[in-house]
């Protein structure tokens, strides 16, 4: 009896790419998820560990990005077919290239902004003690970018610190938001509708100089457009995009290709309040 090696392949798994087209003012938006896996020649590495046949999955993933800038990114398809034609015309051990897109769709909100395709989560929770009734409605899973309106500099610098400041960014953020009625009657669905308006809407028109300036501007603009409402609550995880080093393949990289940061993430939590309006029952605060 032998122990032999059977059928193996290898390659990147789920390089996250997001490529902004520039052209003009209007932005085009291309979110995916790219995984590479290849197949060949590959006995060498797993029996002596002889990596002469290994392009590393560091190059694969370096070229996924190299190739959004070069080519764009348009239908799923075409660029998986241009990735997968490459590695194998241009390795020779690679017999087979797989490659795997999930293409995320975005809805656009303006000419730089947009909101995720698919459901967020409408939320509800009501209390009622013998004196009292809260009714507190929300929003989690609402996911929205700005491609650019966004800066971020003069921020506190220690000996930890290397982010370098930015005048031109992309703003990303799954807004998850709890705001408190001042009534127990309402037309719920409309309050509902308005506050989201709203808070998209800010979102969307707030030149960004820190998320939290834009927690504040989504928040004030809900209380001033609902006077139903009395305070809203908002948790906005700093969905990070980091820009490519595309240099080393001589590629300038014009905030066009962008790493999208899994995590870890910024959280930005802030509340804003009418200060006319009677406190919240403690459930509010838990
Ligand atoms: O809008 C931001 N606020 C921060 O507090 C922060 N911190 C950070 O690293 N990036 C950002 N961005």
């Amino acid at each position: 009896m032998a122990i032999v090696l059977g059928p193996n392949r290898y390659g990147k798994a789920e390089t996250r790419l997001v490529r902004v087209h520039r052209d003009g003012d209007t932005h085009g938006l291309v979110d995916f998820n790219v995984s590479v896996a290849l197949s060949g020649d590959l006995a060498a590495t797993h029996l002596t560990g002889d990596n002469s046949h290994v392009l590393p999955t560091d190059s694969m993933k370096n070229t996924v990005y190299a190739f959004a800038k070069q080519h764009g990114v348009a239908e799923p398809e075409t660029f998986a077919l241009l990735l997968a034609r490459h590695f194998v015309e241009t390795q020779d051990h690679v017999d087979s290239a797989r490659v795997t897109v999930e293409s995320f769709a975005w809805d656009r909100l303006g000419p730089h902004s947009f909101q995720r395709r698919g459901d967020h989560t409408r939320t509800t929770v009501v209390t009622v003690t013998r004196e009292t009734t809260q009714v507190v409605s929300g929003v989690t899973g609402l996911v929205l970018m700005n491609t650019t309106a966004s800066e971020f500099h003069g921020f506190v610098k220690d000996r930890y610190t290397t982010l370098p400041e930015t005048t031109e960014r992309i703003l990303a953020t799954a807004v998850d938001a709890k705001w408190r009625h001042l009534s127990d009657t309402a037309d719920w669905d409309k309050s509902f509708q308005g506050a989201l308006d709203a808070m998209t809407n800010a979102f969307v028109n707030t030149y960004s100089l820190s998320l939290q300036q834009t927690l504040l501007s989504m928040g004030t603009s809900v209380l001033s457009s609902r006077p139903e409402l009395a305070e809203v609550r908002l948790a906005l995880p700093n969905k990070h995009h980091y820009l490519v080093d595309l240099s080393p393949f001589g590629l300038a990289n014009d905030n066009e290709v962008f790493i999208a940061g899994d995590r870890p993430y910024g959280l930005i939590e802030g509340t804003v309040t009418r200060d006319d309006v009677p406190p919240a029952s403690a459930e509010w605060y838990l």
